[in-house]
């Protein structure tokens, strides 16, 4: 009698890794553990080789008994009912018959195969007797995930060159055998690194990411196939679940190197995520009371030493993972200050602009990797915020006291409208769903700050609060020296790199240069902390697509009866995954 691992309904599906070990925690089940946490499932291993390896590769495998190893597996499906169970290191043939054996009595509903034969490294994971025994157990699978070396042994071709080679011979072997393939281009060259959900149907999901130049890729790929076992598991479709894979571990592969773990090829950081999202969820207010002090007489109060806790205060909060604060070098403006009010200002934002241009999403936006959803949930908040942001500069233009910065102002809301309503007619237009979302909360955060500062603060700190929105725009556009024409968002880059959007930035810095000379001592103090709040406000506005969870999907099906009804009298375990795997191809389309 089996029993879930988890309350009722929950959607945390309960995934089980059957893998090799690495004692260095790169690759086999201890990454396909934190892959599993990382996507949300509750993780499971039964291990079938202990290898001695580490970042610079294997050094000997031990192979227990396979009497063992069915007691393992007996022991988890006597006791736990399974939504998705991924196979890596299986090493013999005699384990792999072992592993089959136990597949036939407890049929799961995803079985991922990742047909692990040889090691970046070079080190043999699996004998080479044993390599057909692997080909015939791919055929159980819902999805296999080799990588194109162990395409070419699959498939019995040799090795593919190019992308189109490798989604052929997928295709044709998908189409022979009913089971779904991710053909994956990490071992090829490019720019781009694609992993195409290969359908038995001919359906092709492609889903691109930008390659990172790195040597920290041991274990992608018992990453990439138990995260896509774990979102499988929990109901997303082949798309939804290779998406969220594939940028989860894009963002692993990247801050993979920041971990410094061995002198090899390092290991991914399977946390970063998480150590991300915990930070941006952090209560920690932005700015420590003392970070900008009671009164500024001079422009060089704002940049005075301080006591330690008053620096700590102008960090980004002591949550922000570590290599995103170390990492950010001072940056020079894009539009100098025009004064030294502003040039102050620039100085006291330099740590928060320097995490702008450093930021995940800012890097992606500029190189063009940025996934078009990204960029379309970012643009429907931008045009939200416009919206509102025009209503702010309007409030300045009413408030001004002078023919002058009314001028400005009232220009300068227009304008905002104007490119708000330019978002719609062109990229939302074309996109409808865009048009329906609401305001996220970090935008109504950052419009409902700014509108309560242009309305009812002192005018100089209402004008401190809206800078950030044409300074920091005008640095991300004027960080890039060329934007190729076929570059994705080639459009909004131009927008902030045109010289009539410098020219508007200058303007206000005057203003803001006017008003800060001419205040009270308490009120620049107040304008300098509206500024720090509003930059800060700005990465916020930048980072929030890189939270964004795709919709829960429905909670995984599974109770104590279920497990056995999988398998009717008399049904192979192909059969079950040639239906898993049918369910699936009609998920995708
Ligand atoms: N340098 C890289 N840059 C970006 N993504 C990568 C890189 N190397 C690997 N990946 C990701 O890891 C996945 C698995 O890597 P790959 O090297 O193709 O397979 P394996 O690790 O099984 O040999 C790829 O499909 C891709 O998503
Ligand atoms: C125990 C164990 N299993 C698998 C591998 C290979 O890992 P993989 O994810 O294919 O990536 P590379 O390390 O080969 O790049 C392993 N080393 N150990």
């Amino acid at each position: 009698m089996t029993s879930s691992c988890h309350t009722q309904n929950s959607s945390v599906p309960c995934v089980l890794s059957i893998a090799g070990t690495d004692p260095t925690g790169g690759a086999g089940t201890a990454a396909d553990l934190k892959s599993i946490t990382a996507a949300g499932g509750y993780g499971m291993a039964v291990v079938t080789t202990l290898v001695a390896q580490n970042t610079h590769g294997v050094r000997d495998v031990h192979v227990p008994p396979t009497e063992f190893l069915a007691t393992q597996l007996t022991a988890v499906s006597d006791d736990v009912t399974l939504d998705a169970v991924k196979t890596g290191m299986l090493g013999t043939a005699d384990i792999i018959a072992t592993v089959a054996a136990w597949l036939d009595q407890n049929p799961p509903s995803i079985l991922v195969v990742d047909p692990v034969m040889i090691a970046t490294s070079g080190d043999r994971l699996l004998q080479p007797e044993a390599e057909q025994a692997m080909v015939a157990f791919c055929r159980r699978a819902t999805v296999v995930t080799p990588n194109i070396d162990e395409l070419a042994v699959l498939t019995g071709q040799p090795r593919a060159t190019t992308e189109d080679e490798a989604l052929d011979q997928a295709g044709r072997w998908s189409a022979e055998t009913g089971v779904a393939v991710v053909v994956k281009t990490g071992h090829l060259d490019g720019k781009r690194v694609t992993n195409t959900w290969v359908g038995p149907d001919g359906t092709r999901i492609a889903v691109p990411s930008t390659r990172v130049d790195t040597t920290s890729t041991h274990g992608t790929g018992c990453s990439l196939s138990s995260a896509l076992a774990t979102r499988l598991g929990r109901g997303d479709t082949p798309e939804a679940a290779l998406t969220w894979a594939t940028g989860w571990l894009h963002e692993a592969i990247l801050h993979g190197a920041a971990l410094q773990v061995g002198s090899g090829h390092g290991p991914v950081d399977h946390a970063h995520r998480s150590r991300r999202l915990q930070a941006a969820g952090a209560a920690n207010p932005w700015l420590a009371h003392d970070a900008v002090p009671p009164v500024l007489e001079a422009p060089q109060d704002l940049d005075a030493p301080r006591d330690p806790d008053a620096q700590r205060g102008r960090t980004l909060t002591t949550e922000t993972p570590a290599d995103v604060v170390q990492t950010v070098p001072s940056v020079a403006p894009a539009v100098t200050p025009v004064g030294p009010w502003t040039a102050a200002l620039w100085e006291a934002g330099a740590e928060t602009t320097a995490a702008i241009g450093a930021s995940d999403f800012v890097q992606a936006l500029v190189d063009g990797s940025l996934s078009e959803a990204d960029f379309t949930f970012y643009l429907a908040q931008d045009a939200l915020y416009l919206n509102r942001y025009a209503r702010a500069l309007a409030a300045l233009a009413a408030r001004s006291a002078s023919t002058e910065s009314q001028q400005f102002w009232s220009q300068a809301s227009t304008g905002a409208i104007t490119e708000e309503a330019d978002l719609h007619r062109t990229w939302m237009a074309t996109r409808p769903e865009s048009a329906r979302t609401t305001a996220s909360p970090v935008t109504s955060a950052y419009t409902d700050f700014l509108l309560a500062t242009t309305l009812g603060e002192d005018r100089a700190v209402g004008v401190a609060a809206v800078l950030p929105c044409f300074w920091l725009y005008a640095q991300v556009g004027g960080g890039i020296p060329d934007v190729p024409a076929d570059h994705p968002y080639a459009a909004w880059l131009d927008t902030y790199r045109d010289p009539a959007f410098v020219t508007a930035v200058q303007g206000a810095l005057e203003q803001v240069e006017l008003e800060l000379a001419g205040a009270s001592p308490s009120v620049r103090a107040a304008a300098a902390r509206a500024y720090l709040i509003a930059c800060r406000h700005e990465l916020e506005f930048f980072e929030q697509a890189t939270r964004l969870e795709p919709e829960a999907a429905a909670p995984p099906q599974r109770s104590a009866e279920a497990a056995p009804a999988r398998q009717s009298a008399g049904e192979s375990s192909g059969d079950s995954a040639d239906r898993a795997t049918a369910d699936l191809a009609v998920a995708a389309r």
